[in-house]
């Protein structure tokens, strides 16, 4: 997106002048505070919103979301909910099914398929999600603070099957999240926004796969220490 501007009909100005690009295969991160625009970005950049300024391109060929609540069909199971995307394309129920039983064994839920979302947990719900989003073979995925409702544990198990996930299927992303070692070590880029704009931009240079334990590196602490700084300089 070029010189985007974003006001709403009662006047709320969200955004002012924003460049924004993602290269294909790469991820980049938005951190901010409440209210800074963020979801906003996302939503312009879904075609859910018309910029009042600017203009915005997206060259992807599909385009996947996962939200913070999983927004799982509860009469369904894990497998028919990450059919549906197919049932919806009118996708041959063969393929369908191979295509939706591979991704859920992607995400590690091969033995939870036949599982209504009430039999699962937080986390498994959300891997349900991201098989669902990445069964259409996206070019892009939008990810609006995906493990924001996690607990420690399961955020940070699902944030390696993320990086792994994007390392093998080189799928480019948008994600948000309030969580600024969750932006290290996802991202190759990580925007730190101020009210309505793009603040600072701080690069993240190690290749995907990263090994969990990258977090608790020193470069790592140095890097997650300036996005830090950044955020609190822009806020
Ligand atoms: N439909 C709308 N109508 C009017 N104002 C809106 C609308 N959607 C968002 N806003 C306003 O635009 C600004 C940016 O909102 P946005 O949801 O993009 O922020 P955010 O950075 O995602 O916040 P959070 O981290 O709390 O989710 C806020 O002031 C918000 O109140």
């Amino acid at each position: 997106m070029t010189g985007v501007s974003m006001t709403f009909d009662d006047g709320t100005t969200a955004l002012t002048d924003v460049d924004l690009t993602v290269a294909p295969g790469e991820l980049v991160t938005l951190v901010g505070p409440s209210g800074c625009g963020k979801t906003t970005i996302l939503r312009l950049a879904a075609g859910l919103l018309t910029p009042t300024a600017g203009e915005i391109e997206v060259s992807a060929a599909a385009t996947s979301f996962v939200f913070q609540d999983a927004t799982l069909l509860e009469w369904r199971t894990a497998l028919r909910n990450v059919e549906l995307m197919g049932e919806l394309r009118g996708v041959p129920r063969a393929e369908r099914r191979a295509r939706a039983l591979e991704v859920l064994d992607a995400v590690g839920l091969a033995d939870a398929t036949a599982r209504h979302p009430r039999q699962l947990s937080g986390g498994m719900r959300m891997r349900v999600s991201i098989a669902r989003a990445l069964v259409a073979q996206p070019d892009l995925a939008l990810l609006d603070e995906p493990f924001g409702a996690l607990d420690e544990i399961t955020r940070l198990s699902l944030q390696t099957l993320l990086q792994e996930l994007f390392a093998q299927r080189r799928f480019g992303g948008l994600f948000i999240t309030h969580s600024v070692s969750e932006a290290v070590y996802l991202s190759d880029r990580v925007l730190v926004m101020g009210r309505g704009r793009i603040a600072a931009e701080v690069a993240v240079p190690w290749a995907h796969p990263r090994p969990p334990e990258v977090r608790y590196d020193a470069d790592f602490a140095a890097l997650a220490g300036e996005v830090s700084a950044r955020l609190a300089a822009a806020s």
